[in-house]
């Protein structure tokens, strides 16, 4: 069991270098598990968490969930990973502490941190509210401040985050469901708004069921589309059809209910994170329709070109969203009473269930109990893992 004293931030020894100049608060440290190198495997990893600015939030961590991007990151997939590094970038926690500056949060509310957590403010992107796509982007780790502090993320008992990137949980929902929405429940629901497809009976496609793919079922479904499932296999029809809604489920290597479903969807949420063929899914696409990529896959990817010339079709895509897309992302999940299905996992297990993240093994999001001695932590230290609907 992890032992639940280190989960709590603490002031570093009295003899810190602040104390000793009279800095204003004291230096806190915060422990999480972080990776060492791209083996995949996390270890405990105290570090000194940045001093809370102006306006900066202090979080205590309570839940964080486990995406795909955190798999690449540890694994060095895209070849741009430094060590230590904590990942977690699906973090619900309670405010602790507020820079004086900062006016949106106060101490005891419960709100949410994602992917990134500073931009320049000055460049098109961040003047246009899509901050997501500043150059100067600052992730939530793998990444330096400017004043070249590294950054790490929610797989760790405290963040230190300013207000400009956190959100406001809604208070009807639970926190532990409420973590998957701020990378996954996001990440699809930008897309559809930005390319104009929220209308109803629109048919869409998830390919992909898992955590980013489950939460475009249940967003495409609120929005009144026709959703069809298109997995690598057949073992998640029954969930896809009767626990997330979905209308239709294609196994892609299904040949003949592939060519049966052609040229019938007016958009494709492709999550897959590892290179694929295009062409099978374009084919599916009617006139005009667009496949959004999602997954981080670091090699070429092939098609050619009449796929998308008879049929005027686009391949695109999106990162994450906005903060504002997220605050009405949110709203939008409250208002529908959408959640996430989510398995908890405590947190000195975090290594069994990236491993099984990584095996295609999860239903759907897993999300680790940071914070054990929460809500449920009297079920989860019975259990090694809690599935929730
Ligand atoms: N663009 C963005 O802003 C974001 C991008 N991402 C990226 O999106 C991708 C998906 O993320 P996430 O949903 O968390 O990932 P998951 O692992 O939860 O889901 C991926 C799904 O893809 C399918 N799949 C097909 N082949 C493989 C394979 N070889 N290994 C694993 N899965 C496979 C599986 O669905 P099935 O069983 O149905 O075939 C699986 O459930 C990742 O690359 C991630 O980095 C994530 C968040 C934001
Ligand atoms: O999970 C969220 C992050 C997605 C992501 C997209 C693109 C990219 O290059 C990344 O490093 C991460
Ligand atoms: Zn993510
Ligand atoms: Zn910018």
């Amino acid at each position: 069991m992890f032992p639940s004293s280190l989960l709590i931030f603490f002031p570093a020894s009295p003899l810190s270098s602040e104390k000793k100049m009279g800095g204003a608060s004291s230096e806190k440290t915060a422990t999480g598990y972080a990776a060492h190198d791209d083996s995949g495997v996390l270890t405990l990893y105290t570090y000194k968490l940045r001093q809370t600015g102006p306006e900066d939030v202090l979080i205590k961590v309570l839940f964080c969930g486990i995406c795909h991007t955190d798999i690449h990151q540890i694994k060095n997939h895209l070849g741009m990973s430094k060590y230590p590094m904590v990942p977690g970038h699906e973090v619900v926690g309670e405010v602790v502490e507020v820079g004086p500056e900062v006016t949106r949060f106060h101490a005891g509310d419960i709100v949410g941190a994602g992917v990134i957590v500073g931009c320049c403010r000055n460049c098109g992107p961040c003047k246009s509210n899509i901050e997501q796509y500043c150059n100067k982007r600052v992730w939530s780790y793998n990444d330096v401040y400017p004043d070249g502090q590294p950054t790490q993320g929610g797989f760790s008992s405290a963040m230190t985050v300013d207000q400009k990137f956190v959100v406001k949980i809604p208070p009807g929902m639970a926190a532990e469901q409420a973590a998957p929405l701020l990378c996954a429940g996001l990440t699809v629901y930008s897309p559809l708004k930005h390319f104009g497809l929220t209308g109803s009976g629109l048919r869409g496609g998830i390919l992909g069921l898992g955590g980013v793919g489950h939460m475009g079922v249940k967003i495409a479904k609120a929005m009144g589309h026709e959703v069809t499932v298109i997995s690598s296999s057949d073992r998640k029809r029954e969930e896809a059809v009767e626990h997330l809604g979905a209308d239709k489920y294609l196994v892609s290597s299904d040949e003949a209910a592939m060519a049966a479903a052609a040229d019938g969807l007016d958009y494709i949420i492709d999550t897959v994170p590892v290179v694929h063929p295009l062409e099978p899914y374009l084919s599916l696409l009617k006139v005009d329709g667009k496949i959004i990529m999602m997954g981080v896959i670091n090699q070429p990817m092939q098609f050619i070109t009449p796929m998308i010339m008879l049929g005027r079709k686009s391949i695109s895509g999106s990162f994450i969203g906005s903060m504002a897309e997220a605050e009405e992302m949110l709203e939008f999940c409250e208002k529908k009473g959408l959640s996430s299905m989510i398995e908890i996992v405590q947190f000195h297990r975090i290594n069994d269930a990236l491993q099984r993240l990584d095996r295609n093994d999860v239903r759907y999001r897993f999300v680790v109990d940071v914070a054990a001695g929460s809500n449920n932590a009297s079920a989860a230290s019975s259990n090694d893992s809690l599935l929730i609907n």
